[in-house]
């Protein structure tokens, strides 16, 4: 006889969208269950968001070492402790990963189940540990893990993904990074920084899914300081007996040799295994339940999906917000509350920042462009790099967009997706004090030629001069 538990909501995965959805269905009253074959924290703090942040903390500092020479600082031989940097990349992601899994132990002891789960009917799951679950609703919060196809997978010990690269114990002399996504950009970057010498490929053209071609020529031009850049090329790696050879076609053709090679081709979500079919709901072409982001909901089922494997937007606050909203409606179900979603936005950290924020050039938009080269606080800084193009409405003027790579990046992608999501124009945020010197008075360039371009009008009340290098 089988074993069966009983809940309210059952959330599968115990991730960041899983705690979050948990969290919020108890807190909504319901009985819960979360459950995870290892509970060994989360993606974001293992293998994702903070170790590769660790990873270009470090690879910051040396390039700023490298740069004292411009300021007239003189460091003498800067020399990079491959081992040493790696070790701490570790000890601080092991403190981060550790902080996660004790706010899981501190759940009540009867919430946590410690298994894979499978659906074996729309409200009944089987743990493979032989006991079923069953549950008025059940959130999927299964995330998504790296891609790795046939030919790179054939490499065997000479391909590392973004799972097992935060564990090398070396600087590798030289590293292929193929795919030029979020993770391969920012892993290429570092470890170029680091004084890997390191090649970067892609078979799209552009990288970071940056939509204006201005900017993204901008972030191709400063990536190649640090690299050579082949996109628009078809891989063939082989392993040798030396390494890796990459042979690649296409937008141009070429061999060259490495010691390894970091696949970061896309992450996936984790659907295998779960048994879809026997949940009776509705799939898209790749498998992935269709569900409405308002309610996280899947199609009018009692079934919830929540974070990457939701195939939405694969980023850690989507994720702990998807799971917000699934969990509590899990636990209002029937009667799901519709949540109107933030402004859609990425950063990706490379130096200086790249990110994509809300729409782009939809029809009749109207683009406003800053440029950073010759901006005041970025030339004292030594940062002067990068530009950035604004979206707004035709004819309102309401800021719709942006795509950038410029310096203090995330802190103006921060600024503009707060501004876009509040419903403002480019003349509203003209109407905001800039202090000077800063970078984001690199931004009044951009609004100036929105209003510009609309029939909004510059605030009558404000200089439209420029101050010294502003
Ligand atoms: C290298 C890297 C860098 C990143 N950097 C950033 C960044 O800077 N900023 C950002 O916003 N995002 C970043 N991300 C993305 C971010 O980490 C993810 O969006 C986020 O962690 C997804 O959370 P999740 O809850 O969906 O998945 P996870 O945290 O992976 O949780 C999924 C859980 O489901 C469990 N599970 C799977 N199958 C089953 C099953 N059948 N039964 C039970 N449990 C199951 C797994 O064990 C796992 O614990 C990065 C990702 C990577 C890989
Ligand atoms: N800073 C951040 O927020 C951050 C950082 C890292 C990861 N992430 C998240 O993780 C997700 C996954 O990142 P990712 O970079 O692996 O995926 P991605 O989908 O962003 O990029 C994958 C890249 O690999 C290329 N590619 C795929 N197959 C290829 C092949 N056979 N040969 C050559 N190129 C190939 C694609 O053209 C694409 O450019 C991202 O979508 C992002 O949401 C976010």
């Amino acid at each position: 006889m089988v074993e069966t538990l009983r809940c309210d909501v059952a959330v599968i995965g115990g991730g960041t969208a899983g705690i979050s959805a948990e969290r919020a269905a108890r807190k909504n009253g319901a009985s819960t269950l979360m459950i995870d074959p290892e509970f060994n924290g989360t993606t974001c703090a293992n293998v994702g968001c903070m170790p590769s942040k660790l990873l270009i903390a470090a690879a910051k500092e040396a390039h700023r070492i490298g740069q004292a020479g411009l300021f007239g600082i003189k460091v003498g031989d800067m020399r990079i402790d491959g081992p040493a940097v790696m070790r701490r990349v570790r000890s601080e992601r092991d403190r981060f990963a550790r902080l996660t899994r004790d706010s899981i132990a501190e759940l009540p002891d009867d919430v946590t189940l410690r298994a894979r789960a499978r659906f074996d009917g729309p409200n009944r799951l089987l743990l493979d540990d032989g006991r079923a679950v069953e549950a008025k609703s059940i959130v999927i919060a299964t995330g998504s893990s790296p891609a790795l196809p046939g030919p790179f997978a054939e490499l065997g010990d000479r391909v590392i993904t973004s799972d097992g690269v935060f564990e090398l114990e070396e600087l590798p002399r030289r590293l292929a990074v193929v795919g030029s996504g979020a993770i391969g950009l920012e892993l290429a970057q570092a470890f170029a920084r680091l004084g890997v010498d390191v090649a970067l490929f892609d078979k799209g053209e552009r990288m970071a899914k940056i939509r204006c071609p201005r900017v993204h020529a901008a972030l191709r031009t400063i990536i190649e300081t640090d690299m050579p850049v082949h996109l628009g090329v078809d891989v063939s790696p082989e392993a040798d007996e030396n390494g890796v050879v990459v042979r690649w076609s296409g937008s141009h053709s070429g061999e060259a040799h490495f010691d390894l090679l970091l696949a970061a081709l896309g992450r996936p979500p984790q659907l295998d295994g779960l048994d879809l079919e026997k949940a009776d709901i509705e799939l898209d072409e790749n498998g992935v339940p269709l569900h409405d982001r308002a309610t996280m909901r899947c199609g009018e089922s009692g079934i919830f999906i929540a974070g990457d494997v939701a195939s939405d937007l694969p980023l850690l606050h989507e994720a702990s917000h998807d799971g917000a909203i699934a969990g509590r409606n899990a636990a209002a179900l029937p009667a799901p509350i519709e949540t109107e979603r933030h402004v859609s936005f990425s950063i990706v950290f490379t130096d200086p920042t790249t990110a994509s924020i809300g729409e782009s050039e939809a029809d009749g938009a109207v683009t406003g462009h800053a440029d950073f080269s010759d901006q005041g606080r970025a030339r004292v800084e030594g940062r002067n790099r990068g530009t950035l193009t604004l979206y707004a409405a035709a004819p309102d003027g309401r800021l719709i967009g942006a795509d950038l790579v410029a310096p203090a990046g995330e802190h103006l992608a921060h600024m503009l997706a707060w501004a876009i999501q509040s419903g403002k124009t480019a003349s509203d945020l003209l109407e905001l004090p800039f202090y000077h010197p800063t970078i984001e008075e690199g931004l009044k360039q951009a609004l100036r030629t929105i209003c510009a371009a609309t029939p909004i009008t510059l605030p009558q009340d404000q200089d439209t001069g420029t101050p010294p290098g502003a």
